[in-house]
C-alpha cells in the first residue's frame, strides 16, 4: 500500500522528536499499520536554522496553510503551539478534509467545543493525547480503557515544569527562578513560562480530562487556578516535617457542590504514589466507581515522551483513514450528542483540609486568638506548630493543619486572622488533599 502522507506544522522540540522518532521506528511502525508513515512536509518559520533531526526527503518550506491544503498530504500533524496562531491552520486542514493531531492544550481548552464540532461536521479526526500529561496515554485510558466506569475523581500531576521545579527547590535547596531556568533550558517549559508557573497549563489540560472523564463540554472558564509562584522553600520543608509534599494538582471530581475543576499548589501525604513524583514526570490517579483507584505514571514533556504520543495518535488515525466517523472512537470519548453540561462548583464549596502558615508576633495569646477565629468559623486544627524565628526577624512562624472545611469558612477565617494586629499577613494557604491510596 501506498505511504501515509504526513505534514508537521512546527519544527521544535515537539516536531524535531516527532520527525526522530517516526524515522527511528519506522520499520515497526509500518508492522503495525500496513503502511508505511512518510513525512513529506514540514513547515517551519526559520529555513535557515540548524536543526538536530534529520530532514533529508522531506520538503522544507516556510507556508504551513499549504501543508493544510495541500491534497498530497494525507494527516497533517500541528505543533507550533499558541491558540491564534494554530486555530487557523487546524481549521484549514479540517475544512480540505484532513484528520489532525495536535499537542497544542491551550488550543483546545479555549476553542476545543467548536473545533471538535466543526471537525466533526467535516467527518475527519482531531487527535490531542500528546496535550495531556505528554507520553502518558491518559486520554486513551479514560476515553476507551475505563468506558464502564463513572469517574468519581481526577488528581494529575500535569506539568512537568512545575514539578521539576518544586522537586529542585526540596531536593537541591534552588530558588524559584534558577529551577525554572533548568526546565526551560531542558525544552519541558511552554514558549510563554508563566503558563507552567501560573498552573495556566494545567487547567487546560484539566479542562481536557474533565471533558472526557464526564462527557461535559470542555469548560476551562469554570476552573480555580493558582500557581506555584508563592510557594516557598520554608512551605517545602514545613510540609515535608509535617509529612506531606507539595505539588501543583490539577483536580476534577464529582464533590458536594457538582464538578471541580481546580489547579493548586496542594499538600499530599507523602506515603502516596503522588507524593513521589518527581522531576518532569507526571501522574494522574483516576478513580472509577467500577475499577477503583487506578494510576497512570510517566514523563510529562519532553521531545521523545511527547513525540511518542503524538505517533500513538497518528497510528489511530492512519487505520481508521477514509473509514466512515462511526468505526471512530468519539473526539471526548462520548457522543455530541450524548455531552452534558454538569453543575461546575464555585471553588468556594470545595471541602479539604488546609495548611496555614502565619507570620505572628511572639507574645503570649497569639495562638488563642487564631484558635478562636478557626473555631467560629466551625474549623478544628489537626495538627499547629511554632517555628524558629529566621535570623533576624522578631516573627515566628506558625503552621498549622485543619480538619476537613469549607473554602469559604477558610477564608472568612484567614480574612480575619491576617486582620489581627499580632499577625503580619497575607498568610500562606495551601490546600491538602487525602488522595485514595491506589
Ligand atoms: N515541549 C513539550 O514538552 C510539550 C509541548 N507540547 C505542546 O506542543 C506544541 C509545540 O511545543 P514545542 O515543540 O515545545 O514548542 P517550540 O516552541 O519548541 O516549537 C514550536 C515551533 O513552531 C514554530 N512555528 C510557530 N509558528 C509557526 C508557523 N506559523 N509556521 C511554521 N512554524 C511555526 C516555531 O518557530 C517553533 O520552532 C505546543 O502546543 C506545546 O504546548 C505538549 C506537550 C509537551
Ligand atoms: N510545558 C508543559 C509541556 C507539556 O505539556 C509541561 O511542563 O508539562
Ligand atoms: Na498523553
Amino acid at each position: 500500500m501506498d505511504p501515509v502522507r504526513v505534514g508537521i506544522l512546527g519544527l521544535g522540540t515537539v516536531g524535531g522528536g516527532t520527525v526522530s522518532l517516526l524515522r527511528r521506528n519506522a520499520e515497526p511502525l509500518k508492522r503495525r499499520l500496513g503502511r508505511a508513515l512518510e513525512v513529506t512536509r514540514v513547515a517551519v518559520k526559520d529555513p535557515s536554522k540548524p536543526r538536530p533531526v534529520d530532514l533529508e526527503g522531506i520538503e522544507v518550506g516556510t507556508d504551513a496553510e499549504s501543508i493544510c491544503t495541500d491534497p498530497n498530504i494525507d494527516i497533517v500533524i500541528e505543533l507550533v503551539g499558541g491558540v491564534d496562531n494554530a486555530e487557523p491552520l487546524v481549521r484549514k486542514a479540517l475544512e480540505h478534509g484532513k484528520p489532525v493531531v495536535t499537542a497544542n492544550k491551550a488550543l483546545l481548552a479555549e476553542r476545543g467545543n467548536e473545533l471538535f464540532r466543526f471537525a466533526g461536521e467535516q467527518g475527519v479526526d482531531l487527535a490531542f493525547e500528546a496535550a495531556v500529561a505528554g507520553g502518558i496515554p491518559i486520554i486513551k485510558a479514560l476515553r476507551e480503557g475505563l468506558a464502564g466506569n463513572r469517574i468519581e475523581s481526577v488528581h494529575a500531576i500535569a506539568n512537568g515544569t512545575a514539578n521539576y521545579m518544586l522537586s529542585r527547590m526540596r531536593t537541591e535547596g534552588m530558588e524559584f527562578a534558577g529551577a525554572l531556568q533548568e526546565a526551560q533550558d531542558l525544552g519541558y517549559a511552554e514558549l510563554d513560562p508563566t503558563f507552567d508557573v501560573d498552573g495556566i497549563d494545567a487547567a487546560h489540560k484539566l479542562a481536557l480530562v474533565a471533558a472526557v472523564a464526564f462527557g461535559a463540554p470542555i469548560n476551562y472558564e469554570a476552573l480555580h487556578i493558582e500557581g506555584i509562584r508563592s510557594i516557598t522553600r520554608e512551605d517545602i520543608l514545613y510540609a515535608d516535617e509535617l509529612g506531606y509534599r507539595i505539588k501543583l494538582l490539577a483536580i476534577t471530581k464529582n464533590g458536594p457542590g457538582g464538578i471541580e475543576l481546580r489547579v493548586h499548589p496542594t499538600l499530599v501525604p507523602q506515603d502516596t504514589m503522588l507524593a513521589s513524583v518527581e522531576g518532569v514526570f507526571n501522574a494522574v490517579q483516576v478513580v472509577g466507581d467500577a475499577v477503583g483507584p487506578t494510576l497512570y505514571y510517566g514523563p510529562g514533556a519532553g521531545a521523545d515522551p511527547t513525540a511518542s504520543a503524538v505517533v500513538g495518535d497518528l497510528v489511530d488515525v492512519a487505520r481508521t483513514l477514509g473509514a466512515p466517523p462511526e468505526y471512530r472512537v468519539p473526539y471526548l470519548g462520548f457522543r455530541a450528542d450524548g455531552m452534558q453540561e454538569p453543575r461546575w462548583a464555585p471553588v468556594e464549596e470545595v471541602e479539604t483540609e488546609y495548611y496555614l502558615r502565619m507570620q505572628a508576633q511572639d507574645q503570649p495569646g497569639v495562638l488563642a486568638q487564631v484558635t478562636r477565629i478557626l473555631s467560629e468559623e466551625g474549623i478544628s486544627i489537626e495538627a499547629i506548630r511554632q517555628k524558629e524565628p529566621r535570623p533576624g526577624d522578631t516573627d515566628v512562624p506558625v503552621v498549622l493543619v485543619t480538619h476537613t472545611t469549607k473554602e469559604r469558612a477558610m477564608r472568612k477565617a484567614v480574612a480575619a486572622i491576617d486582620g489581627l494586629d499580632v499577625i503580619n499577613g497575607p498568610s500562606q494557604l495551601i490546600r491538602l488533599e487525602e488522595v485514595d491510596a491506589v
